[in-house]
Protein backbone atom coordinates (compact mmCIF):
# COMPACT_ATOMS: atom_id res chain seq x y z
CA UNK A 1 0.00 0.00 0.00
CA UNK A 2 1.41 3.56 -0.99
CA UNK A 3 1.05 6.53 1.11
CA UNK A 4 0.57 9.64 -1.19
CA UNK A 5 0.56 12.63 1.44
CA UNK A 6 4.16 13.42 1.53
CA UNK A 7 3.90 14.43 5.25
CA UNK A 8 1.77 11.64 6.57
CA UNK A 9 4.16 9.25 5.07
CA UNK A 10 7.37 10.20 6.65
CA UNK A 11 6.00 10.13 9.71
CA UNK A 12 4.46 6.78 9.28
CA UNK A 13 6.73 5.31 7.71
CA UNK A 14 9.04 6.41 10.24
CA UNK A 15 7.26 5.48 12.97
CA UNK A 16 7.38 1.99 11.64
CA UNK A 17 10.50 1.42 10.38
CA UNK A 18 11.95 -1.49 12.43
CA UNK A 19 8.53 -3.01 12.08
CA UNK A 20 8.22 -2.54 8.33
CA UNK A 21 12.08 -3.99 7.68
CA UNK A 22 11.10 -6.97 9.28
CA UNK A 23 8.38 -7.80 7.68
CA UNK A 24 7.33 -5.94 4.66
CA UNK A 25 9.96 -5.56 1.90
CA UNK A 26 8.02 -3.61 -0.72
CA UNK A 27 6.93 -0.55 1.78
CA UNK A 28 10.23 -0.28 2.78
CA UNK A 29 11.97 0.43 -0.49
CA UNK A 30 9.67 3.01 -1.57
CA UNK A 31 8.85 5.06 1.07
CA UNK A 32 11.91 4.95 4.21
CA UNK A 33 14.41 6.87 1.58
CA UNK A 34 11.43 9.76 1.81
CA UNK A 35 10.73 9.79 4.90
CA UNK A 36 14.01 9.95 6.32
CA UNK A 37 15.34 12.22 4.10
CA UNK A 38 12.90 14.82 5.29
CA UNK A 39 13.71 13.81 9.21
CA UNK A 40 17.30 14.27 8.55
CA UNK A 41 17.13 17.75 7.18
CA UNK A 42 15.41 18.59 10.37
CA UNK A 43 18.21 18.27 11.68
CA UNK A 44 21.43 18.68 9.26
CA UNK A 45 22.56 20.27 6.53
CA UNK A 46 20.78 19.34 3.34
CA UNK A 47 23.65 17.63 1.73
CA UNK A 48 24.34 15.72 4.83
CA UNK A 49 20.59 14.65 5.50
CA UNK A 50 20.75 13.42 1.31
CA UNK A 51 23.34 10.80 2.51
CA UNK A 52 22.17 9.82 5.80
CA UNK A 53 18.43 9.24 4.11
CA UNK A 54 20.26 7.14 1.49
CA UNK A 55 23.08 4.99 3.51
CA UNK A 56 20.92 4.57 6.37
CA UNK A 57 18.03 2.58 4.56
CA UNK A 58 21.10 0.83 3.45
CA UNK A 59 22.74 -0.52 6.18
CA UNK A 60 18.92 -1.39 7.43
CA UNK A 61 18.84 -3.57 4.08
CA UNK A 62 22.07 -5.34 4.99
CA UNK A 63 20.77 -6.26 8.70
CA UNK A 64 17.89 -7.60 7.09
CA UNK A 65 19.23 -9.71 4.72
CA UNK A 66 22.03 -10.92 7.26
CA UNK A 67 19.04 -11.46 9.53
CA UNK A 68 17.41 -13.43 7.34
CA UNK A 69 20.59 -15.48 6.36
CA UNK A 70 21.53 -16.01 9.63
CA UNK A 71 18.22 -16.69 10.97
CA UNK A 72 16.94 -20.35 12.59
CA UNK A 73 14.82 -21.96 10.67
CA UNK A 74 12.42 -24.75 11.68
CA UNK A 75 14.23 -27.34 9.39
CA UNK A 76 12.10 -29.08 6.90
CA UNK A 77 11.26 -32.11 7.84
CA UNK A 78 10.82 -32.01 11.78
CA UNK A 79 7.95 -33.68 13.32
CA UNK A 80 4.86 -31.48 14.32
CA UNK A 81 4.86 -31.21 17.83
CA UNK A 82 2.17 -32.52 20.19
CA UNK A 83 0.71 -29.43 21.66
CA UNK A 84 1.40 -29.10 25.62
CA UNK A 85 4.40 -29.74 27.45
CA UNK A 86 3.62 -30.16 31.21
CA UNK A 87 4.49 -32.88 33.43
CA UNK A 88 0.73 -33.50 33.63
CA UNK A 89 0.22 -33.69 29.74
CA UNK A 90 2.69 -36.75 29.51
CA UNK A 91 2.31 -38.66 32.51
CA UNK A 92 -0.23 -40.77 30.64
CA UNK A 93 2.66 -41.81 28.44
CA UNK A 94 3.68 -43.99 31.57
CA UNK A 95 0.06 -44.86 32.67
CA UNK A 96 -1.80 -45.05 29.69
CA UNK A 97 0.88 -45.53 26.84
CA UNK A 98 -1.38 -47.01 24.18
CA UNK A 99 -4.03 -44.50 24.58
CA UNK A 100 -0.95 -41.79 24.78
CA UNK A 101 0.61 -42.58 21.32
CA UNK A 102 -2.64 -42.80 19.37
CA UNK A 103 -4.25 -39.55 20.90
CA UNK A 104 -1.10 -38.04 19.73
CA UNK A 105 -1.60 -39.26 16.18
CA UNK A 106 -5.05 -38.17 16.31
CA UNK A 107 -4.28 -35.00 17.67
CA UNK A 108 -1.28 -33.76 14.98
CA UNK A 109 -3.30 -36.23 12.36
CA UNK A 110 0.55 -37.04 11.45
CA UNK A 111 2.17 -40.85 11.47
CA UNK A 112 4.56 -39.25 13.20
CA UNK A 113 5.19 -36.34 15.76
CA UNK A 114 7.46 -35.10 18.63
CA UNK A 115 6.44 -33.99 21.99
CA UNK A 116 8.73 -33.11 25.69
CA UNK A 117 9.66 -35.40 28.33
CA UNK A 118 11.47 -33.24 31.00
CA UNK A 119 13.80 -31.67 28.51
CA UNK A 120 14.35 -34.34 26.16
CA UNK A 121 12.65 -35.14 22.75
CA UNK A 122 10.76 -37.58 22.44
CA UNK A 123 9.89 -38.65 18.30
CA UNK A 124 6.67 -41.36 18.15
CA UNK A 125 6.92 -43.42 14.88
CA UNK A 126 4.14 -45.10 12.71
CA UNK A 127 4.22 -46.24 9.30
CA UNK A 128 5.48 -48.35 6.52
CA UNK A 129 9.26 -46.10 5.94
CA UNK A 130 9.19 -45.17 9.78
CA UNK A 131 9.10 -48.53 11.70
CA UNK A 132 11.76 -50.33 8.44
CA UNK A 133 14.29 -47.03 9.06
CA UNK A 134 13.91 -47.86 12.72
CA UNK A 135 14.64 -50.77 12.87
CA UNK A 136 17.80 -51.18 10.61
CA UNK A 137 19.50 -48.15 12.16
CA UNK A 138 22.15 -48.51 14.37
CA UNK A 139 22.69 -45.69 15.99
CA UNK A 140 19.78 -46.62 17.59
CA UNK A 141 20.35 -47.53 21.26
CA UNK A 142 17.77 -50.10 23.05
CA UNK A 143 19.23 -49.88 26.37
CA UNK A 144 19.59 -46.39 26.75
CA UNK A 145 16.01 -45.90 25.37
CA UNK A 146 14.87 -48.16 27.90
CA UNK A 147 16.68 -47.31 30.63
CA UNK A 148 15.36 -43.22 30.31
CA UNK A 149 11.74 -44.20 28.95
CA UNK A 150 11.02 -47.83 30.95
CA UNK A 151 12.90 -47.84 34.17
CA UNK A 152 11.24 -51.01 34.62
CA UNK A 153 14.72 -53.32 35.65
CA UNK A 154 17.01 -53.18 38.25
CA UNK A 155 18.97 -50.48 38.43
CA UNK A 156 22.60 -51.26 39.31
CA UNK A 157 25.29 -49.33 37.66
CA UNK A 158 27.96 -51.30 36.90
CA UNK A 159 26.15 -54.63 37.52
CA UNK A 160 22.75 -53.89 35.58
CA UNK A 161 22.76 -50.45 34.40
CA UNK A 162 25.08 -48.36 33.04
CA UNK A 163 27.18 -50.85 31.05
CA UNK A 164 30.10 -50.24 28.65
CA UNK A 165 28.96 -51.31 25.28
CA UNK A 166 31.83 -54.30 25.26
CA UNK A 167 29.78 -55.47 28.63
CA UNK A 168 26.92 -55.58 27.12
CA UNK A 169 28.39 -57.34 24.13
CA UNK A 170 29.71 -59.81 26.30
CA UNK A 171 26.39 -60.59 28.16
CA UNK A 172 24.93 -61.15 24.54
CA UNK A 173 27.70 -63.47 23.36
CA UNK A 174 27.39 -65.45 26.77
CA UNK A 175 23.26 -65.73 26.48
CA UNK A 176 23.57 -66.75 22.70
CA UNK A 177 26.34 -69.73 24.04
CA UNK A 178 23.59 -70.54 27.40
CA UNK A 179 21.23 -71.44 24.38
CA UNK A 180 23.63 -73.81 22.03
CA UNK A 181 21.80 -76.78 21.02
CA UNK A 182 23.71 -79.02 23.63
CA UNK A 183 22.77 -76.73 26.33
CA UNK A 184 19.24 -76.50 25.22
CA UNK A 185 19.21 -80.67 24.63
CA UNK A 186 20.49 -81.12 28.13
CA UNK A 187 17.30 -78.59 29.19
CA UNK A 188 14.62 -80.03 28.04
CA UNK A 189 14.24 -82.90 30.67
CA UNK A 190 14.78 -80.53 33.48
CA UNK A 191 12.28 -78.12 32.39
CA UNK A 192 9.79 -80.36 32.21
CA UNK A 193 10.49 -81.91 35.24
CA UNK A 194 10.53 -78.54 37.35
CA UNK A 195 7.13 -77.99 35.00
CA UNK A 196 5.70 -81.21 36.05
CA UNK A 197 6.56 -80.52 39.49
CA UNK A 198 4.46 -76.94 40.17
CA UNK A 199 1.81 -78.78 37.59
CA UNK A 200 1.17 -81.79 40.10
CA UNK A 201 0.40 -79.51 42.53
CA UNK A 202 -2.77 -78.01 40.49
CA UNK A 203 -4.51 -81.01 41.17
CA UNK A 204 -6.27 -83.24 38.97
CA UNK A 205 -9.03 -80.53 38.70
CA UNK A 206 -10.07 -77.12 40.17
CA UNK A 207 -9.70 -73.46 39.39
CA UNK A 208 -6.49 -71.27 38.68
CA UNK A 209 -5.74 -67.77 37.55
CA UNK A 210 -2.94 -68.00 34.69
CA UNK A 211 -1.67 -65.04 35.32
CA UNK A 212 -0.76 -66.10 38.41
CA UNK A 213 0.33 -69.67 38.29
CA UNK A 214 2.03 -69.92 34.73
CA UNK A 215 4.17 -66.81 35.54
CA UNK A 216 5.29 -68.53 38.53
CA UNK A 217 5.94 -71.72 36.53
CA UNK A 218 7.72 -70.04 34.36
CA UNK A 219 9.97 -68.10 36.71
CA UNK A 220 11.06 -71.13 38.11
CA UNK A 221 12.07 -73.00 34.94
CA UNK A 222 13.76 -69.07 33.97
CA UNK A 223 16.00 -69.52 36.91
CA UNK A 224 16.86 -73.20 35.74
CA UNK A 225 17.74 -72.03 32.58
CA UNK A 226 19.75 -68.76 32.88
CA UNK A 227 20.29 -68.89 36.17
CA UNK A 228 21.91 -71.40 38.87
CA UNK A 229 20.75 -74.71 39.43
CA UNK A 230 21.57 -74.37 43.18
CA UNK A 231 18.99 -71.63 43.37
CA UNK A 232 16.34 -73.36 41.16
CA UNK A 233 16.48 -76.32 43.05
CA UNK A 234 15.24 -73.94 46.57
CA UNK A 235 11.86 -73.52 46.28
CA UNK A 236 11.73 -70.99 49.27
CA UNK A 237 14.49 -69.21 47.38
CA UNK A 238 12.93 -69.01 43.68
CA UNK A 239 9.56 -67.98 45.58
CA UNK A 240 11.38 -65.16 47.31
CA UNK A 241 13.58 -63.85 44.36
CA UNK A 242 9.88 -63.74 42.03
CA UNK A 243 8.09 -61.54 44.85
CA UNK A 244 11.36 -59.35 44.77
CA UNK A 245 10.95 -59.10 41.10
CA UNK A 246 7.13 -58.49 41.45
CA UNK A 247 7.79 -55.60 43.98
CA UNK A 248 10.48 -54.23 40.91
CA UNK A 249 7.16 -54.00 38.86
CA UNK A 250 4.79 -52.87 41.48
CA UNK A 251 7.29 -49.89 42.74
CA UNK A 252 7.83 -48.71 39.25
CA UNK A 253 5.74 -45.58 38.89
CA UNK A 254 5.82 -42.57 36.63
CA UNK A 255 7.61 -40.64 38.97
CA UNK A 256 10.17 -43.78 40.06
CA UNK A 257 10.82 -42.98 36.16
CA UNK A 258 11.04 -39.48 35.15
CA UNK A 259 13.39 -38.99 38.81
CA UNK A 260 14.80 -41.67 39.62
CA UNK A 261 17.09 -39.73 41.86
CA UNK A 262 14.35 -38.71 44.21
CA UNK A 263 14.28 -40.45 47.16
CA UNK A 264 10.57 -41.60 46.85
CA UNK A 265 9.07 -44.40 48.77
CA UNK A 266 8.58 -46.56 45.67
CA UNK A 267 12.21 -45.66 45.03
CA UNK A 268 13.38 -46.90 48.14
CA UNK A 269 11.34 -50.05 47.87
CA UNK A 270 12.95 -50.45 44.36
CA UNK A 271 15.97 -50.12 45.79
CA UNK A 272 15.61 -52.38 48.54
CA UNK A 273 14.59 -55.47 46.06
CA UNK A 274 17.19 -54.85 44.04
CA UNK A 275 19.65 -54.83 46.91
CA UNK A 276 18.29 -58.03 48.02
CA UNK A 277 18.44 -60.13 44.79
CA UNK A 278 21.75 -58.49 44.76
CA UNK A 279 22.46 -60.82 47.98
CA UNK A 280 20.66 -63.83 46.91
CA UNK A 281 22.55 -63.71 43.76
CA UNK A 282 25.78 -63.01 44.56
CA UNK A 283 25.79 -65.55 47.64
CA UNK A 284 25.12 -68.29 44.97
CA UNK A 285 27.89 -66.85 43.03
CA UNK A 286 30.53 -66.80 45.79
CA UNK A 287 29.40 -69.84 46.95
CA UNK A 288 29.83 -71.60 43.90
CA UNK A 289 33.57 -69.66 43.17
CA UNK A 290 34.59 -70.73 46.66
CA UNK A 291 34.33 -74.29 45.96
CA UNK A 292 31.12 -75.21 45.35
CA UNK A 293 29.93 -78.64 43.57
CA UNK A 294 30.01 -77.43 39.86
CA UNK A 295 27.02 -78.02 38.21
CA UNK A 296 25.57 -77.97 34.91
CA UNK A 297 24.29 -74.66 34.33
CA UNK A 298 24.78 -71.40 33.12
CA UNK A 299 26.09 -69.85 36.40
CA UNK A 300 29.15 -72.70 35.60
CA UNK A 301 29.18 -72.08 31.84
CA UNK A 302 29.94 -68.08 32.97
CA UNK A 303 32.19 -69.46 35.74
CA UNK A 304 33.98 -71.45 32.99
CA UNK A 305 34.50 -68.57 31.14
CA UNK A 306 36.36 -66.85 34.21
CA UNK A 307 34.01 -64.13 33.17
CA UNK A 308 34.32 -60.81 35.85
CA UNK A 309 32.17 -61.99 39.33
CA UNK A 310 29.66 -58.70 38.27
CA UNK A 311 29.50 -59.18 35.31
CA UNK A 312 28.30 -63.00 35.97
CA UNK A 313 25.84 -61.27 39.17
CA UNK A 314 24.50 -58.73 36.24
CA UNK A 315 24.20 -61.47 33.70
CA UNK A 316 21.87 -63.31 35.80
CA UNK A 317 19.62 -60.30 37.74
CA UNK A 318 18.92 -58.32 34.29
CA UNK A 319 18.21 -61.69 32.19
CA UNK A 320 15.84 -63.15 35.02
CA UNK A 321 13.61 -59.58 34.32
CA UNK A 322 13.92 -59.65 30.24
CA UNK A 323 13.51 -63.08 30.41
CA UNK A 324 10.68 -64.59 32.96
CA UNK A 325 8.65 -61.70 32.67
CA UNK A 326 7.90 -61.54 28.73
CA UNK A 327 8.00 -65.23 28.75
CA UNK A 328 5.47 -66.19 31.28
CA UNK A 329 2.88 -63.10 30.43
CA UNK A 330 3.31 -64.58 26.84
CA UNK A 331 2.72 -68.09 28.46
CA UNK A 332 -0.33 -66.85 30.35
CA UNK A 333 -2.00 -65.31 27.39
CA UNK A 334 -1.27 -68.07 25.56
CA UNK A 335 -3.23 -70.70 28.73
CA UNK A 336 -6.10 -67.98 28.40
CA UNK A 337 -6.60 -67.74 24.29
CA UNK A 338 -5.98 -72.07 24.41
CA UNK A 339 -8.74 -72.46 26.85
CA UNK A 340 -11.44 -70.11 24.98
CA UNK A 341 -10.47 -72.29 22.32
CA UNK A 342 -11.39 -76.02 22.67
CA UNK A 343 -10.02 -76.23 18.48
CA UNK A 344 -6.79 -74.93 19.17
CA UNK A 345 -6.14 -76.85 21.69
CA UNK A 346 -6.99 -80.16 20.44
CA UNK A 347 -4.82 -78.93 17.26
CA UNK A 348 -1.82 -78.44 19.39
CA UNK A 349 -2.74 -82.13 21.65
CA UNK A 350 -3.10 -83.48 18.23
CA UNK A 351 0.65 -82.34 17.12
CA UNK A 352 2.05 -83.19 20.08
CA UNK A 353 0.79 -86.99 19.94
CA UNK A 354 2.57 -87.17 16.70
CA UNK A 355 5.83 -86.23 17.67
CA UNK A 356 5.01 -88.61 20.46
CA UNK A 357 4.12 -91.27 18.44
CA UNK A 358 7.27 -90.72 16.31
CA UNK A 359 10.22 -90.12 18.81
CA UNK A 360 9.47 -91.60 21.96
CA UNK A 361 10.77 -94.89 23.25
CA UNK A 362 8.94 -94.51 26.87
CA UNK A 363 6.33 -97.17 26.77
CA UNK A 364 2.47 -95.45 27.41
CA UNK A 365 0.93 -95.61 30.41
CA UNK A 366 -2.05 -97.65 30.39
CA UNK A 367 -3.95 -98.53 33.72
CA UNK A 368 -4.95 -102.30 32.27
CA UNK A 369 -0.75 -103.04 32.90
CA UNK A 370 -0.30 -100.46 36.05
CA UNK A 371 -3.49 -99.37 37.75
CA UNK A 372 -1.96 -97.93 40.79
CA UNK A 373 0.07 -95.35 39.00
CA UNK A 374 -3.19 -93.07 38.53
CA UNK A 375 -3.16 -90.30 38.70
CA UNK A 376 0.31 -88.99 38.86
CA UNK A 377 0.51 -89.96 35.11
CA UNK A 378 2.14 -86.01 34.68
CA UNK A 379 5.45 -87.67 35.45
CA UNK A 380 5.52 -90.18 32.64
CA UNK A 381 3.89 -87.52 30.28
CA UNK A 382 7.08 -85.73 31.33
CA UNK A 383 9.70 -88.61 30.82
CA UNK A 384 8.09 -89.09 27.29
CA UNK A 385 8.14 -85.80 26.07
CA UNK A 386 11.86 -85.43 27.20
CA UNK A 387 12.31 -88.31 24.31
CA UNK A 388 11.47 -85.51 21.60
CA UNK A 389 14.61 -84.31 20.16
CA UNK A 390 15.31 -80.29 20.39
CA UNK A 391 15.47 -80.20 16.58
CA UNK A 392 11.65 -81.54 16.44
CA UNK A 393 10.62 -78.58 18.99
CA UNK A 394 12.33 -76.32 16.77
CA UNK A 395 10.98 -77.13 13.43
CA UNK A 396 8.45 -79.83 13.61
CA UNK A 397 5.77 -78.50 15.74
CA UNK A 398 4.14 -75.38 12.96
CA UNK A 399 1.08 -75.22 15.55
CA UNK A 400 2.77 -74.46 18.28
CA UNK A 401 4.87 -71.67 16.53
CA UNK A 402 1.94 -70.22 14.98
CA UNK A 403 0.02 -70.37 18.66
CA UNK A 404 2.91 -68.31 20.00
CA UNK A 405 3.23 -65.91 16.96
CA UNK A 406 -0.46 -64.84 17.08
CA UNK A 407 -0.12 -64.66 20.95
CA UNK A 408 2.68 -62.28 20.77
CA UNK A 409 0.63 -60.20 18.06
CA UNK A 410 -2.41 -60.02 20.22
CA UNK A 411 -1.00 -59.55 23.59
CA UNK A 412 1.91 -57.99 23.79
CA UNK A 413 1.46 -54.23 24.26
CA UNK A 414 5.34 -53.43 23.68
CA UNK A 415 6.79 -50.07 22.31
CA UNK A 416 10.41 -50.07 21.39
CA UNK A 417 11.86 -47.74 23.25
CA UNK A 418 15.41 -46.38 22.01
CA UNK A 419 17.89 -43.11 22.22
CA UNK A 420 19.49 -41.32 19.14
CA UNK A 421 23.00 -42.08 19.89
CA UNK A 422 24.92 -40.31 17.15
CA UNK A 423 23.81 -37.23 15.12
CA UNK A 424 20.82 -36.30 13.40
CA UNK A 425 19.10 -38.80 11.12
CA UNK A 426 16.01 -39.14 9.38
CA UNK A 427 13.04 -41.99 10.65
CA UNK A 428 10.52 -41.92 7.73
CA UNK A 429 12.24 -38.62 6.43
CA UNK A 430 11.71 -36.92 9.41
CA UNK A 431 14.53 -35.67 11.70
CA UNK A 432 15.18 -37.16 14.58
CA UNK A 433 18.29 -35.22 16.15
CA UNK A 434 21.17 -36.43 18.19
CA UNK A 435 20.80 -37.78 21.72
CA UNK A 436 16.72 -37.60 21.09
CA UNK A 437 14.38 -40.84 22.37
CA UNK A 438 12.45 -42.72 19.72
CA UNK A 439 8.89 -44.69 20.47
CA UNK A 440 7.46 -46.86 18.21
CA UNK A 441 4.61 -48.98 19.07
CA UNK A 442 4.08 -52.44 17.41
CA UNK A 443 0.54 -51.23 17.72
CA UNK A 444 1.25 -49.94 14.60
CA UNK A 445 1.65 -53.33 12.80
CA UNK A 446 0.17 -56.17 15.23
CA UNK A 447 -3.07 -54.39 15.35
CA UNK A 448 -3.23 -53.10 11.89
CA UNK A 449 -6.20 -54.11 9.78
CA UNK A 450 -4.92 -54.07 6.49
CA UNK A 451 -2.19 -56.28 7.68
CA UNK A 452 -4.21 -58.64 9.97
CA UNK A 453 -8.22 -58.29 9.32
CA UNK A 454 -10.28 -58.41 12.37
CA UNK A 455 -7.37 -57.95 14.57
CA UNK A 456 -8.46 -58.41 17.84
CA UNK A 457 -9.40 -61.80 16.93
CA UNK A 458 -7.07 -64.78 18.03
CA UNK A 459 -6.13 -67.14 15.05
CA UNK A 460 -2.99 -68.77 14.49
CA UNK A 461 -4.30 -70.10 11.07
CA UNK A 462 -3.52 -66.41 10.07
CA UNK A 463 -0.90 -66.75 7.37
CA UNK A 464 2.64 -64.69 7.86
CA UNK A 465 2.29 -61.18 5.78
CA UNK A 466 5.19 -60.56 3.02
CA UNK A 467 5.45 -56.49 4.28
CA UNK A 468 8.65 -55.80 5.92
CA UNK A 469 8.49 -55.88 9.75
CA UNK A 470 4.98 -57.18 9.58
CA UNK A 471 5.41 -58.96 12.76
CA UNK A 472 7.90 -57.61 15.47
CA UNK A 473 6.99 -60.10 18.16
CA UNK A 474 10.18 -60.83 18.63
CA UNK A 475 11.89 -57.76 17.88
CA UNK A 476 13.39 -56.84 14.17
CA UNK A 477 16.33 -55.82 12.01
CA UNK A 478 19.05 -55.42 14.26
CA UNK A 479 17.56 -56.23 17.62
CA UNK A 480 15.76 -59.41 17.69
CA UNK A 481 14.87 -61.20 20.87
CA UNK A 482 18.57 -62.74 21.94
CA UNK A 483 16.61 -65.31 24.39
CA UNK A 484 13.73 -66.43 21.70
CA UNK A 485 15.25 -69.67 21.73
CA UNK A 486 15.15 -70.67 25.26
CA UNK A 487 11.47 -68.53 25.45
CA UNK A 488 9.90 -70.48 22.82
CA UNK A 489 11.16 -73.73 23.79
CA UNK A 490 10.11 -73.20 27.49
CA UNK A 491 6.59 -72.42 26.31
CA UNK A 492 6.24 -75.24 23.80
CA UNK A 493 7.30 -77.88 26.62
CA UNK A 494 4.73 -75.95 29.38
CA UNK A 495 1.87 -76.09 26.38
CA UNK A 496 2.21 -79.68 25.61
CA UNK A 497 2.09 -80.64 29.21
CA UNK A 498 -0.77 -78.57 29.55
CA UNK A 499 -2.71 -79.50 26.43
CA UNK A 500 -2.22 -82.96 26.90
CA UNK A 501 -2.45 -83.38 30.70
CA UNK A 502 -5.34 -80.80 31.11
CA UNK A 503 -8.76 -80.33 29.54
CA UNK A 504 -8.92 -76.00 29.90
CA UNK A 505 -11.99 -73.73 30.13
CA UNK A 506 -12.11 -70.07 30.50
CA UNK A 507 -14.41 -69.40 33.19
CA UNK A 508 -16.08 -66.92 35.04
CA UNK A 509 -15.98 -66.27 39.08
CA UNK A 510 -18.99 -68.83 39.57
CA UNK A 511 -17.19 -71.62 37.12
CA UNK A 512 -19.56 -70.56 33.95
CA UNK A 513 -17.77 -70.76 30.94
CA UNK A 514 -16.94 -67.64 29.17
CA UNK A 515 -18.61 -66.79 26.28
CA UNK A 516 -15.90 -63.74 25.39
CA UNK A 517 -12.53 -64.17 26.25
CA UNK A 518 -11.40 -61.27 27.84
CA UNK A 519 -8.81 -59.03 25.76
CA UNK A 520 -5.32 -57.99 26.65
CA UNK A 521 -5.11 -54.70 28.30
CA UNK A 522 -2.69 -52.74 25.25
CA UNK A 523 -1.92 -50.22 28.22
CA UNK A 524 -0.35 -52.14 30.39
CA UNK A 525 2.57 -52.15 28.84
CA UNK A 526 5.33 -54.04 31.90
CA UNK A 527 3.17 -56.49 32.66
CA UNK A 528 0.62 -57.49 30.14
CA UNK A 529 -1.80 -59.04 33.02
CA UNK A 530 -5.35 -58.64 33.30
CA UNK A 531 -7.32 -56.71 35.75
CA UNK A 532 -9.98 -58.04 36.37
CA UNK A 533 -11.34 -61.71 37.71
CA UNK A 534 -10.75 -64.52 35.23
CA UNK A 535 -9.82 -68.13 35.71
CA UNK A 536 -9.44 -71.19 33.50
CA UNK A 537 -10.68 -74.52 35.11
CA UNK A 538 -8.64 -77.25 34.42
CA UNK A 539 -9.59 -81.47 34.21
CA UNK A 540 -6.73 -83.57 34.02
CA UNK A 541 -6.88 -85.45 31.10
CA UNK A 542 -4.60 -88.00 31.58
CA UNK A 543 -6.07 -91.10 32.32
CA UNK A 544 -7.73 -90.18 28.39
CA UNK A 545 -4.61 -89.76 26.66
CA UNK A 546 -3.12 -92.47 28.01
CA UNK A 547 -5.52 -95.59 27.75
C1 LIG B 1 8.21 -64.88 24.99
C2 LIG B 1 9.23 -64.32 25.57
C3 LIG B 1 9.98 -63.13 25.02
C4 LIG B 1 9.52 -62.12 24.25
C5 LIG B 1 8.12 -61.91 23.73
C6 LIG B 1 10.64 -61.24 24.00
C7 LIG B 1 10.55 -60.12 23.20
C8 LIG B 1 11.64 -59.33 22.89
C9 LIG B 1 11.58 -58.21 22.01
C10 LIG B 1 10.35 -57.74 21.29
C11 LIG B 1 12.82 -57.68 21.95
C12 LIG B 1 13.22 -56.46 21.15
C13 LIG B 1 12.90 -55.24 21.95
C14 LIG B 1 12.89 -53.99 21.15
O1 LIG B 1 13.20 -54.00 19.97
O2 LIG B 1 12.57 -52.98 21.76
C15 LIG B 1 13.66 -58.44 22.82
C16 LIG B 1 14.99 -58.19 23.05
C17 LIG B 1 15.75 -58.90 23.94
N1 LIG B 1 15.39 -60.03 24.62
FE1 LIG B 1 13.59 -60.93 24.57
N2 LIG B 1 11.72 -61.72 24.65
C18 LIG B 1 11.38 -62.88 25.28
C19 LIG B 1 12.19 -63.68 26.04
C20 LIG B 1 13.51 -63.42 26.33
C21 LIG B 1 14.35 -64.25 27.14
C22 LIG B 1 13.95 -65.60 27.77
C23 LIG B 1 15.56 -63.61 27.22
C24 LIG B 1 16.81 -64.04 27.94
C25 LIG B 1 16.94 -65.02 28.73
C26 LIG B 1 15.46 -62.40 26.43
C27 LIG B 1 16.50 -61.51 26.25
C28 LIG B 1 16.44 -60.43 25.40
C29 LIG B 1 17.55 -59.51 25.20
C30 LIG B 1 18.91 -59.60 25.87
C31 LIG B 1 17.12 -58.55 24.28
C32 LIG B 1 17.90 -57.35 23.79
C33 LIG B 1 18.52 -57.58 22.44
C34 LIG B 1 19.40 -56.41 22.03
O3 LIG B 1 19.78 -55.59 22.87
O4 LIG B 1 19.72 -56.36 20.85
N3 LIG B 1 14.21 -62.32 25.91
N4 LIG B 1 12.93 -59.47 23.38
Amino acid sequence: MLCTDPKKSDSLAFGNFIHLISIKRLRIEIMCPLGVHTFFSAFMPEQAAAKAALILPCIALLLWLSSILTSKQEPEGKPVSLPGWSLLSIWPFFERRFDFLHRGFQITGQSIYQFKLLHNTVVVLSGESARRDFFQSKQLDLNAGFKFLSGAIPMMPGVTSNLQARQVALIHKRLVAAQSSERLSRLIPEILDDSRRLLDCWGISGTLDPFNELSQLIFQTTVRSIGCADLADDAEVVAQLKNLYDTLDTATTPASVLFSWFPSPSAVKRLLATKKIYDIINRAVTERLQGGVPRDDTLQLLLDHEDDKMLIVGFIMGLLVAGSRSTGTTGSWMITFLSGHPHWQATAAGEVKRLLERYSSHPTYSPACDPSSQPHSLASLSAQLSDIPLEAWENEVPVLDSIIRETLRLAEPHAAMRQNVGPEIRLGGKIVPGGAYVVYPYSDVHLNPELYPDPLRFDPARGVSKMPYAYVGLGGGNTMCLGQRLAKLELKLITALLVLGFELHAVDQAGLVLDELPQPDWNDTLTWTLHFVFVVRLYQLLSLYFT
